[in-house]
């Protein structure tokens, strides 16, 4: 639940009429024919909507847990929020900086140390040199990753690489955090101490979006559920109400 009605009642995410469109065959040979025939890339065989329609308005503070089967376009609505994938139809628009996890972990350089790739994405997420030399020992600290600050990033485990990830957005001061599985990663000890960050975090009043398959982890954080099945907005509401529906609708 939201809380006070004050002027964080505006909304800090609009989504209106959400529609992203891939093509299924992209990569095989025929995307190469297409790309050289303009009658075959008018009539766009093997396209599909990975989402349709879909519209939704966040306050600043919510969280929201966004649930569906495999493949129901979940990060790809992630994506649209963090900016990096435009829609082919309608408009989001975030009226925050916005930190994602799985951007951040797949946009570190291979070849940089984990020490440049902190101080480059902190610096991109608009930190000053100051912000960042005062935050950058508690964000290796956090990590536990004090022994490979100078290694490069390719040579860290995927798991110590979500590690440095999300110790990192969760000290950037962007008000929106997107978190998807790529946390599922990290062992047990790791998650259950992001998920107490997770919680200052909120009580500090950022707002969340968290994809997860995790029942658990949904009802701990999120008071509100969007739900995609089909690329279309099943059902947005209470998240208790998004769970029972969704595992109505798929029965383990
Ligand atoms: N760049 C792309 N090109 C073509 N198809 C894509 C691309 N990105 C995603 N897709 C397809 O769009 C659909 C939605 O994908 P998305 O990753 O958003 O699903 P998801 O709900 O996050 O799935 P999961 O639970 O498996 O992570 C899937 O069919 C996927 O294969």
């Amino acid at each position: 639940m939201t809380g006070q009605t004050t002027a964080h009642d505006e909304a800090i995410i609009s989504a209106r009429d959400l529609g992203v469109r891939f093509r299924r065959n992209r990569g095989s040979r025929r995307s190469f024919k297409d790309l050289l025939s303009s009658r075959a890339r008018r009539s766009r065989p093997g396209e599909f909507w990975a989402l349709r329609g879909v519209s939704f308005e966040v306050r600043a503070g919510e969280a929201i847990g966004v649930v569906g089967r495999n493949g129901q376009g979940k990060s790809t609505l992630l994506k649209l929020v963090a900016g990096v994938l435009f829609p082919d139809e309608g408009r989001v628009r975030v009226r925050a900086g916005v930190a994602p996890l799985i951007e951040i972990t797949g946009g570190f350089v291979g070849d940089l140390t984990v020490r440049d790739n902190v101080q480059l994405a902190a610096g991109l997420h608009g930190l000053s040199r100051r912000q960042i030399a005062d935050r950058f020992d508690e964000i290796i600290a956090f990590a536990e990753a004090e022994e490979v600050v100078d290694t490069p990033f390719k040579h860290l485990s995927s798991g110590m690489k979500v590690r440095v990830a999300f110790s990192l957005i969760s000290q950037l001061d962007e008000p929106v955090l997107l978190v998807d599985e790529v946390l599922a990663v990290g062992d047990r000890a790791f998650r259950a101490k992001c998920y107490r960050r997770i919680e200052q975090l909120l009580a500090e009043g950022k707002t969340l979006f968290l994809v997860s398959h995790s029942e658990r982890d949904l009802r701990r954080f999120c008071s509100r559920g969007l739900y995609l099945d089909g690329g279309r907005l099943a059902l947005d509401g209470p998240i208790d109400e998004v769970l029972e529906r969704y595992n109505r609708d798929h029965p383990a």
